[in-house]
C-alpha cells in the first residue's frame, strides 16, 4: 500500500496571509492524521513564505505519523533538519526565488555534494530521499550517493495526464523499474491530484509514499479535509 503524506505548506500560506494563527497549522496537521493521513510533509523555503522554521520545530512535537521535511540542503536547512530529526528528509534542488519546485537533482553532477549531505543525515538516523526527474541515469546517481529513496518529480505526468495518460506515465514506469532493480525506495510528488493519483499508483510498482499538498488542499475547499483524505486513501489502496 502507498502511504499518503499531506503537504501542509498551503495551510501555512493561508495562516500567514493575516499574520495570526488561523488556520492553526498544528491542529490541521493533527486533524489530517486523525482523518487517516499517514504522514505530514513540509517544505520550508529560505524566505519562510509559508512554512516557518519554527513550524518545523513545533510540528515535530505533535506529528504522530511520519514527518517529512523537504528542501534545498543549504547550511540553514541542514541545521534545521538535524535539530528537528524528522523520520525523512527529501532533498530538492530549488532555487531561492522559485515559485515552486521545478526540477529534480542532477545526481551525477552533484555526486560529491549529495554524498556528503546524505551521509550527514543518515548518520543522524534520518531516512533520505532525493527529488529526481524520471530519468534512469539520475536514479542510478541517487543510489550511488547513498540515498534510501527517490522522490519522482511528477509535474510532467500531471501536466500531460489529460492529453494522454499512457504516454505521460511511460517515463515514470521505466524510472520505477530502474529504482526497483537497484533496490532504492520510491516516493513521488508534485501536482498529484484526485484526478490523476489512482492511475499513477496502479502503474508504479512498489510506490511507497506520495506527498500531496496543492491539489489536496484545493479539493478540500469543496469537499472538506476529512473527505478528501479518505478519497486519496481509497485511490491509493
Ligand atoms: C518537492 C515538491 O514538489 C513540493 O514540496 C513542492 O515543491 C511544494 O512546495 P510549494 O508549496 O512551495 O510549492
Ligand atoms: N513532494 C511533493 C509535495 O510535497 C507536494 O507537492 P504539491 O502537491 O503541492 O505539488
Amino acid at each position: 500500500m502507498t502511504k499518503l503524506s499531506v503537504n501542509v505548506n498551503k495551510i501555512a500560506t493561508l495562516r500567514n496571509a493575516r499574520g495570526g494563527n488561523v488556520p492553526d497549522l498544528l491542529k490541521v496537521a493533527n486533524d489530517l492524521e486523525g482523518f487517516g493521513a499517514q504522514g505530514i510533509t513540509i517544505h520550508p523555503r529560505p524566505d519562510e513564505r509559508h512554512i516557518r522554521y519554527q513550524d518545523a520545530r513545533d510540528l515535530k512535537k505533535t506529528v504522530k505519523t511520519e514527518f517529512n521535511i523537504e528542501g534545498n540542503p543549504v547550511p540553514k536547512f541542514i541545521a534545521l533538519v538535524l535539530e528537528v530529526n524528522p523520520e525523512q528528509v527529501t532533498l530538492v534542488p530549488d532555487s531561492v526565488d522559485a515559485i515552486t519546485s521545478n526540477a529534480g537533482w542532477n545526481t551525477v553532477k552533484y555526486k560529491d555534494f549529495l554524498t556528503d549531505v546524505i551521509k550527514t543525515f543518515k548518520d543522524a538516523g534520518i531516512r533520505t530521499s532525493i527529488f529526481v526527474d524520471p530519468d534512469p541515469k539520475m536514479i542510478v546517481g541517487a543510489k550511488a550517493v547513498g540515498a534510501d529513496r527517490i522522490e519522482l518529480y511528477t509535474e510532467s505526468y500531471a501536466a500531460d495526464y489529460e492529453k494522454n495518460k499512457e504516454e505521460a506515465i511511460r517515463p515514470f514506469i521505466i524510472a520505477a523499474q530502474k529504482a526497483n532493480e537497484l533496490g532504492i525506495g520510491i516516493n513521488a510528488g508534485h501536482d498529484l491530484s484526485l484526478d490523476n493519483i489512482e492511475y499513477f499508483a496502479k502503474n508504479i510498482p512498489n510506490l511507497l509514499e506520495v506527498s500531496i499538498g496543492h491539489a489536496l488542499i484545493s479539493e478540500a475547499l469543496y469537499i472538506g479535509l476529512d473527505n478528501v483524505v479518505n478519497m486519496y486513501l481509497h485511490r491509493l489502496k
